[in-house]
C-alpha cells in the first residue's frame, strides 16, 4: 500500500495529464506492452525479469483515487499549468464507477524468468472502456521497472562470469550463490532503489549486506531471509586503534569473532605487509587455529583490483601454503578466504586465475547504480487500439488511417 501522502494523480508526466484531451472520439481500448528492445552489439542479449509485484502490490492496487487526491491535483495541475487541463470528471467517474480501483488489466510474465530481448514483458490495457485513457497514464511509473530489471539482468551476468570460472578451477558451482556480494547500499540514489536493487541481486545470489533487498523480498515476495552477511570489519574499527596497533585491531576482531567466518578489511596502511607480517606472522597461529566453518576472510579495498589480489594470494601462499584441488588449482588453507570488493565490476571478475575458491567479490555501484534505462533498452508502446467497436494494430497506423477516412 502505498504512503498515506502519495497521490496516484501525481505520480506521472504533466504531459499525460494533457492526453485524454488528444485522443480521437470513441476510443475504448488502448493496448500497451513494456519490452526490452533488441540492440544489435548489446552485451546482454537476455534479461531477468524482476520488480513488477512490489510496484504492483504498492502503488496499483486498491482505492488509489479519492476525492481529496482529486482535489489536490485538481489545484495542483490548475498552478502547474495555468490553465485547466486537469480531467476532474474523468476521475471523479473511476471513484464513482469503480471506488477509486483502476479498471486495468497488466498481464506479465512470471518474475524471475529469463526472456530474450525484444520480447514483451508485460502488457497494459484498460477493461472499461469508459477509461482508455487510462493505460498510458501509468506508464511513467511502470517503465521504473528498468531498474529491478537491469539490476537483476546485470548480477545475472556475473554469475554467468563466475560460473564458468567456478567450473573451470574447481569443477562443481558449489557456493556459487554466495560469490558476489552487495556493497552497494550507499552507492545507489534512494532507500527504494536500495530496496529493488538489493532484492534484484538477491534473484541470483544470497549474499548481501543491502538490508532494504532483504526487507523487500520479506514484504513484498514472501521470502522470509532471501541473503546471508558474516561479521566484518570496516576502516573505522582499525584505525581506531592507531596506525602501531594494527596488530591488535585484527586480534580483536578474531576475539570478539571466535566461531564463523570474519572479514577483516586489511589496507589501512598497506595490505601487503598486513598480510605479510599481521596475518602471515604475528597472528599466524591465531588464524591456523580457526576452521572452514569459521574461516578468516581477508578484504584488500585498494590498489589495482586484480594485481591486489594475485600479490595477496601469493603473499597468502607463502605464509599458509596451499593445495591443488580436484581439477588442479591452487586453493588456500580452508581457514582462509578473500573478499575483493573494491573496483569490482563485470569486466575485472574474469581476470583472475587462482581456484575461485579462494575469492569472494563485493560489489558496489556496478551492481545497483551504474545503468540506466538504455542500458536494456526499456520502453513501453502502444501497439493496439479499438475504436467505434473496431481493434486496430497501431503498428499499422496507415490502416488506421484508412478507417478514419
Ligand atoms: O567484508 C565483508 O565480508 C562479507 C560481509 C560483508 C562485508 C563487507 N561489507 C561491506 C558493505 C558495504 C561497503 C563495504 C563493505
Amino acid at each position: 500500500m502505498a504512503a498515506q501522502d502519495f497521490n496516484f494523480l501525481l505520480a506521472t508526466d504533466s504531459y499525460k495529464i494533457t492526453h485524454y484531451k488528444q485522443y480521437p472520439p470513441n476510443i475504448s481500448k488502448i493496448y500497451s506492452y513494456f519490452e526490452c528492445r533488441r540492440k544489435k552489439g548489446s552485451q546482454f542479449n537476455e534479461v531477468v525479469f524482476f520488480g513488477l509485484q512490489y510496484l504492483l502490490k504498492k502503488y496499483l492496487t486498491g482505492p488509489v483515487v479519492t476525492e481529496e487526491k482529486i482535489q489536490e491535483a485538481k489545484l495542483f495541475y490548475q498552478m502547474h499549468f495555468k490553465q485547466v487541463v486537469f480531467d476532474e470528471e474523468g476521475w471523479r467517474k473511476v471513484l464513482e464507477k469503480h471506488d477509486g480501483r483502476l479498471p486495468i488489466r497488466i498481464k506479465a510474465v512470471a518474475e524471475g524468468r529469463i526472456i530474450p530481448r525484444g520480447n514483451v514483458l508485460f502488457t497494459v490495457e484498460n477493461t472499461d472502456p469508459n477509461f482508455y485513457w487510462l493505460t498510458n497514464y501509468i506508464e511513467t511509473m511502470l517503465v521504473q521497472m528498468w531498474y529491478p530489471i537491469t539490476v537483476a539482468t546485470i548480477s545475472r551476468e556475473f554469475k554467468k562470469i563466475l560460473a564458468k570460472h567456478l567450473k573451470a578451477t574447481t569443477g562443481s558451482l558449489e557456493g556459487l550463490d554466495l560469490k558476489l556480494h552487495d556493497f552497494g547500499y550507499r552507492g545507489v540514489s534512494s532507500q527504494e532503489s536500495a530496496a529493488l536493487g538489493g532484492a534484484a541481486h538477491l534473484v541470483n545470489f544470497c549474499s548481501t549486506d543491502t538490508v532494504a533487498g532483504l526487507l523487500m523480498a520479506q514484504r513484498y515476495y514472501g521470502c522470509p531471509m532471501a541473503g546471508f552477511s558474516i561479521p566484518a570489519a570496516e576502516h573505522s574499527t582499525i584505525i581506531s586503534w592507531g596506525r602501531s596497533r594494527e596488530k591488535e585491531a585484527f586480534e580483536r576482531v578474531l576475539d570478539q569473532f571466535s566461531t564463523g567466518p570474519v572479514s577483516v578489511v586489511s589496507d589501512s596502511y598497506d595490505i601487503f605487509n598486513a598480510c605479510k607480517h599481521i596475518w602471515g606472522d604475528k597472528l599466524k597461529e591465531r588464524v591456523m587455529e580457526r576452521n572452514q566453518d569459521s574461516c578468516l576472510v581477508i578484504r584488500p579495498d585498494s590498489g589495482d583490483p586484480t594485481e591486489t589480489l594475485i600479490e595477496v594470494i601469493k603473499i597468502l601462499e607463502e605464509c599458509f601454503g596451499c593445495s591443488l584441488n580436484s581439477v588442479g588449482y591452487k586453493v588456500l588453507p580452508s581457514y582462509l578466504r578473500i573478499i575483493q570488493g573494491d573496483g569490482i565490476g563485470l569486466g575485472s571478475v574474469d581476470k583472475v586465475r587462482w581456484s575461485a575458491e579462494n575469492v569472494f567479490f563485493g560489489c558496489g555501484s556496478a551492481l545497483l547504480q551504474k545503468l540506466n534505462r538504455d542500458t536494456l533498452s526499456c520502453a513501453f508502446k502502444c501497439s493496439y487500439v479499438e475504436a467505434n467497436g473496431k481493434g486496430v494494430s497501431a503498428r499499422r497506423w496507415k490502416k488506421y488511417v484508412n478507417l478514419w477516412t
